[in-house]
């Protein structure tokens, strides 16, 4: 088998965009791409992210793994789509639409005036001494703030800023609340709040900017 190069992924999309060179005007929504197991399958890959941050292979059982992931690597190469018909990130039926770069989280409203989630950092997700990573609060509320924009405008942003404030710890493996909604829009800009909650605490809040994406623009 080969490893893949770089240049495997720059995959064609098959479907012409209504926005020529730009991102694509409608947001998909799926829950059957990927078919029925595609969320045990991005489960099992989180399963197997948090034992390797904690483990301590041999040198015999670390080339066996290699050799099954390489075994693993081949088959998936054989499907590897675009990213606009992969599963990853349109299957609202599963924690995260599905996307494995996020922290897990399930979605309990979400309309024009915010977000509620419950989000749960993995063991993968360890910062230091038992507690999640700042940088992995953030990707939390990146992408729950973006779904406030984009249930407020219908549409694509992209964010202009991101301020998180860390107030307390952030425990791993913990459904935490997490809230965000728009504060404020001014024509394409959407002033986004967001907080994560363990309980009645308070670990971190956020203050971004979004910016609505032009016709066209990427
Ligand atoms: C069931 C539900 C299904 C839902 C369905 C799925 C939902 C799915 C959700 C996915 C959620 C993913 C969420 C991830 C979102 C990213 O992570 S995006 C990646 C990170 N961000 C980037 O890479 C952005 C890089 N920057 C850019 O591309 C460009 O700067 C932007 C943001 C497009 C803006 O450029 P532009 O269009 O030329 O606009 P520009 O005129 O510069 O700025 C517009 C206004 O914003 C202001 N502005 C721009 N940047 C800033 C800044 N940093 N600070 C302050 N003001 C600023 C400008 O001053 C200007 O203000 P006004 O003069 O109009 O008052």
């Amino acid at each position: 088998m080969t490893d893949s190069s770089p240049q495997d992924w720059n995959i064609p999309a098959k479907e012409d965009s209504p926005h020529e060179g730009g991102f694509r005007a409608d947001l998909k929504i799926t829950t059957e791409r990927g078919g029925p197991t595609y969320g045990e399958m991005i489960e099992q890959v989180r399963t197997f992210m948090d034992k390797v941050r904690y483990a301590c292979p041999t040198h015999e059982l670390a080339d066996e793994v290699i050799d099954d992931l390489k075994k693993l690597n081949a088959k998936l190469d054989t499907m590897l789509v675009d990213e606009w018909t992969s599963p990853s990130g349109t299957r609202v039926d599963l924690p995260s639409r599905g996307n494995i770069t996020l922290p897990p989280y399930e979605i309990s409203a979400g309309g024009p005036d915010g977000v509620d989630a419950t989000v749960i950092f993995r063991r993968f997700h360890l910062g230091g001494n038992g507690v999640a990573h700042g940088g992995h609060v953030a990707i939390a509320f990146d992408d729950l703030g973006g779904m406030a924009a984009a249930l407020r405008i219908g549409g694509v942003s992209r964010t202009g800023y991101l301020t998180v404030n860390y107030r307390s710890l952030t425990p791993l493996e913990t459904p935490l609340a997490v809230r965000t909604w728009v504060d404020r829009q001014e024509g394409r800009k959407l002033f986004i709040k967001g907080t994560i909650h363990d309980g009645d605490r308070l670990c971190a809040d956020m203050d971004a900017l979004f910016i609505a994406l032009k016709p066209g623009q990427a």
